[in-house]
């Protein structure tokens, strides 16, 4: 099989006549989840369930087994073994390259250099190690199964000695126009995916690009839109949508795939910030109530922050005096709000959890 041959962009080929309804769809949809971000005081803080949430999905793509509990109880200190371990710390190394680049896009934009930092965050693990962190390959790669030799390879991305052409071109279109931003970020996702220009973690840095993408052409408010659960649900479909795409109308049947992934997505978004809206309200009221603490604000921030967590941590992030803290926590406990994940034992400290944030984030009840 010979490398492939991207197609310059702007494409010339979309049949925008069979795309134009789900464009306008799309982004009412979008429009319409965004409105509701904006409402939303702090977002990192108070949406962070979906932060945590995307980077367990974007990762599970690709079979990496953690769930959004077993990532926050390995953050508060719980030991998983070896296996476990390393794909806990690919989610968390997924969350911490989009937080770090969600906060670089506030002054700065996306470019080949900030997409090279996001992949050095990204494969900081043990297994990332021989994978080039941060490097854009020299070498040929190839799609396909575990076995597979670049003859009986599912695709060849393009030739090492033309990436850094094509790279520069794709960096030029993330920073010019198309007919419509939907468009134009369903494009920029299957190129990178096309071009596939590290060793590993394409999929991860392409799905990482769509919300940072959608927020520097400011269809978002704060780069807080996510598509991992609707392409992990669609997994084949995502799969074969991109494989097509050199064939006739391939295209154009990927953008019409990614559009209905994004007004699905939108929808789906928009319930779940309500649902975590809600549940923040009502904590507002109940923290309140149960504690009688000035700082409950500073309280609740903190236990949406990081819904699992150790009494130090939870110093850490509400900044209340630790007497206050103790006595605080304590009550929570009692009014069932907070559970131990973990007892204190001899030095070991115990690991408190939010029980009804975690079920939001994670989308099912686990705790
Ligand atoms: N035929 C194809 N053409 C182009 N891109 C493809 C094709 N099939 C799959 N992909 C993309 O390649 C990604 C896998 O690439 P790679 O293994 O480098 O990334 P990754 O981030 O390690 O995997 P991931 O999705 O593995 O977690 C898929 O997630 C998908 O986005």
């Amino acid at each position: 099989m010979k490398p492939y041959v991207p197609d310059s962009l702007p494409l010339d080929c979309l049949d925008v006549g069979r795309l134009i309804r789900r464009v306008g769809t799309a982004n009412a949809a979008i429009a319409r989840y965004d409105g509701l971000l904006q409402s939303v005081v702090n977002p990192a803080v108070v949406l962070s369930p979906l932060t945590q949430r995307e980077a367990v999905l974007s990762s599970r793509i690709e079979g990496t087994q953690a769930t959004v509990d077993e990532v926050l109880e390995y953050e508060a200190g719980i030991e998983f073994d070896p296996e476990k371990t390393h794909d806990i710390k690919e989610v968390v190394n997924y969350r911490k390259t989009l937080t770090l680049a969600s906060e670089s896009l506030a002054d700065r934009a996306i470019t080949l250099s900030l997409i090279k930092q996001m992949h050095a965050i990204l494969m900081d693990s043990v297994r990332g190690a021989e994978k080039s962190p941060g490097q854009f390959r020299i070498e040929q790669n190839w799609i396909g199964s575990g076995d597979s030799t670049i003859d009986t390879a599912k695709f060849v991305p393009p030739d090492p000695l033309q990436l850094p052409n094509h790279l520069e071109a794709f960096e030029r279109y993330i920073s010019g126009e198309d007919i419509d931003t939907l468009i134009q970020c369903a494009v920029v996702h299957a190129q990178f995916e096309i071009l596939h220009p590290f060793k590993d973690g394409n999929g991860r840095i392409g799905r990482l690009l769509i919300p940072l993408f959608l927020f520097q052409k400011r269809t978002l408010a704060s780069p807080m839109f996510y598509l991992s659960e609707y392409l992990e649900e669609n997994r084949e479909r995502y799969y074969q949508r991109l494989r097509a795409i050199g064939s006739e109308g391939g295209w154009t049947a990927w953008v019409e795939f990614f559009l209905q992934a994004i007004e699905h997505q939108a929808l789906a978004n928009t319930e779940r910030v309500k649902g975590i809206l809600s549940l923040y309200n009502e904590m507002k009221t109940r923290v309140s109530e149960i504690t009688h603490s000035q700082h409950s604000p500073a309280i609740l921030d903190a236990i949406f922050d990081r819904p699992i967590f150790q009494t130090a941590d939870f110093i850490e992030r509400s900044q209340i005096p630790k007497p206050t803290a103790a006595t605080v926590l304590k009550k929570l406990k009692d009014a069932g709000i907070l559970t131990a994940v973990r007892e204190a034992s001899g030095s070991r400290p115990a690991v408190l959890a939010f029980g009804k944030l975690v079920n939001q984030a994670e989308g099912r009840k686990v705790l």
